[in-house]
This record gives C-alpha cells, structure tokens and sequence, in this order.
C-alpha cells in the first residue's frame, strides 16, 4: 500500500506540482487548502508520512497550521515564500524535517530530494558518541526526524564496539571530548579499520578555537561541526556526506556488476573467488568452480533476435540465483556464467550442478510469447589447491570436453584421465 503525504497549500498550481512530485514517489495525496481543512482531515484520520504545508494560509497567516499537524506527529516540511530571518526562525524553532523558500523551481526540486531522503534514510545507520546525554539526545532527535536509523555510544571505546556489532554504520558523529578515548583517538583507530568509501566521520566540538576541525579533518575525519550548530547547518553536512557515501556505493555496484543480468561480472568474481577459495582450502571445506556455457546461443540470437538471446540470459542469471544462492555467481561475459559453489561433499556439489543444468534443459523460456529450450554445458574443478587462474583454466578446459562430447552435460576436470 502506497503512503499517504498531506499536502496544505492554498494555491492550486502549486498544489498540482507538489502532487505531480508526490506522484512520481509512489505516494498517494490528500490536499487541504485551509487550516480548517487541516483540522477537519486530521480528526478523521492522522495516517501520514508526511506532510508539506504552506506557511501562510488564508485562515492562518502566520504558520499556525505548522503546529497543527506537528502536534498529530506527522513529519512536516514547510514551504514559505517569506523570505524574512523571523519567520525562518520562528519555523526553524519547531521539530519540522525542513523549511523551503518558494523562490524559484528550485525550490520544487529540492522538496522531491527532502522527501526522497525521507523515503530511503533509514536504511542508512548513524553512529552517535557523546558523553552528555542531552547532546547525544539532541542529535538522536535531529536525525530520527529525518527517519535514520540511530545507534549511540558513550566514548570511543563504546563506539568501537558498536561498530563492531553493527557493520551496516554508514557515519560515525563524534563529540571530541570523553572519558577512555576521545574522538580524535576515536577517528584514527576507525581510519586503521575503515576507509573514507565504507564510513564517514563527522566531529562535533564546543570548543570556540578552530584547531580542532583541523584536527579532525587531519585524522581522517571527512567534516566538522563547532556546537551550538543549527539544524539546517547539521542536516546539510549531514545529507552531504551520506549522499556521497552512497554514490560512491553505486559507483562501486556498477563497476562490479553485470548490466545485464545483475550477476557479479569477471572482475568482481576474480577477486570475491580468489578470496573465498583460500578461505575454503584453509579451512578444510569442500568446494568447486564450475564454468557454464549456453549450447548453440548464436541460433538464439539468429533464430529469435538479439533481446531474445538478452531475455534468455537474464533468466539464467534467475536460476542461477534460485540454485546456488549461497554460492558466488557470476556473468564472466558473452553467453558465459561461472559459479563457485561449497558444499558437504564432491557428490553433493556435483548433484547441484547437474540439478540445475537438467532443470534447464527440460524448462522453456518464454520470450515474447515463444518457449525458447536451451541447454547448458558446464566444466567443473572441485577441492583444488592450484593458483585460480589455474583452476579457471581446468574448468574451461572441462567445459571444453562436454562441448566436445555433445553438449548439455557436467564434466568434470581430471575424470578423463581416471577413464
Ligand atoms: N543476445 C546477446 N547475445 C550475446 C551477448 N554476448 C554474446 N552474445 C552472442 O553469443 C553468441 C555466442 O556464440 P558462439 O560463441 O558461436 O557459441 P554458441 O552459439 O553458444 O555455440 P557453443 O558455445 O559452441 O554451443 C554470439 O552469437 C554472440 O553474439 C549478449 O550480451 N546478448
């Protein structure tokens, strides 16, 4: 079910652009044009995610529809076109999410971001570490406003454990002075551990001279805020820095993946293999590579056209999701997969891979209206101890034979010379 945003605004083209905004959200719209519409929709029903409100009104001039909505606990973002500092502070002295001047179209396209962060900040976790619980307090309040999800910590030594236990921490928020390890010792041992692309550090510091934002910044801290901040100040750092991190997260996620079929592609499979493998041989468990080809795609494409060879690939990319889920899987290029896979034993590996293959085979693949059949081939190397560039090699080398030997079969590396 799509969430609701309340939208109070006495002027109906702006109603509509707000509405479009809202739209192409996914959210579903209730417009109130007065304060006693306000009134009348919010002692029906106060089921809202949000709302924007209009700070003058016809029947209430002075942005008395803020405290309004505010006090039904509903998330509210002001929209003003008084420009004045009184008015910005009278607004800005009330939990709303935030204020924004009707100047130009900007304005609307910073509200569709507002809201957007407010759709997706809780899947991005906030480490606080503060000694004073009201300063912690405040930042908790100033960051759930904005729906993050919150973690706190006393000290530094608190606060490296916390992340520890919590490995999704996107931004660590510190005071600089506290007992056991202040945030400066607290900065350089998160730097040991975690680079600039998988945390941020933002310090916090009363102190009125500026040598401590240089210290910070100089410990690999990626900001600084000097207390008392406001919260408009605090929300653009804030956003600033998570916005970037994720950036650099989807920057990341396309460099490794596989436009096609979302599977990891060649370079990310190397590395995340070479890793695992060495993981599997030193601790013992069983495991094997296998590489997996498409039978005879090239009539795919000539048959049925080129989105339909791409349809296919897709869905293979699907089993193999549904097959091998904890396994590592991948779209090393072309029509050509790989998989690594860890198991209880060879015969188990080997029944997995031939599962999946035979479920292939007898399934069609709907393109368009048409089943297209198609078959696999797959090389397989199990519990190698070779360099993996070598093991790739065998494993082709196996794919090789099942081509050879007709296709839509398993072989696996070294059984030819057991024969
Ligand atoms: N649709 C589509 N086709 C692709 C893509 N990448 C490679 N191909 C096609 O994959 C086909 C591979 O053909 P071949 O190497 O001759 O192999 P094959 O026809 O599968 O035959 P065997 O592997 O010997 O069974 C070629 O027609 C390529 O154009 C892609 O991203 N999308």
């Amino acid at each position: 079910m799509s969430q609701r945003l309340l939208v109070v605004e006495d002027s109906k083209p702006i109603a509509t652009v707000i509405k479009q905004i809202a739209h192409s959200l996914k959210f579903e719209v209730v417009i109130a044009t007065t304060l006693a519409e306000v009134e009348d929709i919010l002692s029906a029903d106060t089921d809202f995610f949000a709302a924007t409100i209009d700070y003058a009104l016809p029947d209430a001039l002075d942005g008395e529809a803020i405290a309004c909505v505010l006090s039904h606990g509903i998330p509210s973002i002001v929209m003003t076109g008084k420009m004045d500092d009184e008015t910005r502070q009278k607004i800005l002295s009330q939990p709303v999410i935030d204020y924004i001047p009707k100047e130009n179209s900007q304005a609307f396209l910073y509200l569709k971001r507002v809201l957007h962060w407010q759709l997706t900040n809780d899947q991005n976790t906030i480490l606080v570490v503060d000694d004073s619980s009201a300063a912690r307090n405040h930042i908790v309040e100033l960051l759930k406003r904005r729906n993050f999800t919150v973690v706190t910590a006393n000290n530094g030594v608190q606060a490296l454990e916390k992340l520890a236990q919590h490995k999704n921490i996107k931004m660590v928020i510190t005071d600089l002075e506290m007992p056991e390890m202040d945030g400066i010792e607290l900065t350089n041992e998160i730097r040991r551990i975690y680079t600039r692309e998988q945390l941020a550090v933002i310090g916090i510091s009363g102190a009125t001279s500026g040598i401590h934002s240089a210290r910070f910044i100089k410990n690999g801290a990626d900001d600084f805020l000097r207390k008392p901040f406001c919260p408009e100040e605090f929300y653009c750092r804030i956003t600033q820095n998570i916005e970037s991190l994720n950036n650099i997260a989807k920057i990341q996620h396309a460099a490794n993946t596989d436009y096609l079929t979302d599977l990891a592609n060649r370079r990310a499979f190397f590395h995340a293999a070479e890793l695992r493998i060495k993981e599997y041989i030193q601790k013992k468990v069983p495991y094997c590579l296998a590489m997996i080809d498409i039978d005879f795609f090239k009539k795919v494409n000539d048959s049925y056209g080129h989105d339909a060879g791409d349809q296919v690939l897709k869905v293979i990319a699907l089993y193999m999701r549904k097959h091998f889920s904890a396994g590592l899987t991948a779209r090393l290029g072309g029509e050509e997969f790989a998989v690594l896979l860890h198991g209880i034993d060879v015969d188990n590996l080997y029944n997995r891979l031939d599962d999946f293959r035979r479920e292939i085979s007898v399934s069609t693949i709907p393109v368009g209206g048409v089943p297209i059949s198609i078959t696999l081939s797959l090389g397989v190397i199990f519990d190698s101890k070779d360099k993996f560039a070598k093991q790739m090699n065998e494993a082709d080398n196996a794919l090789y034979l099942a081509k050879e030997n007709g296709r839509n079969q398993v072989v696996i590396s070294g059984a030819e010379l057991e024969d």
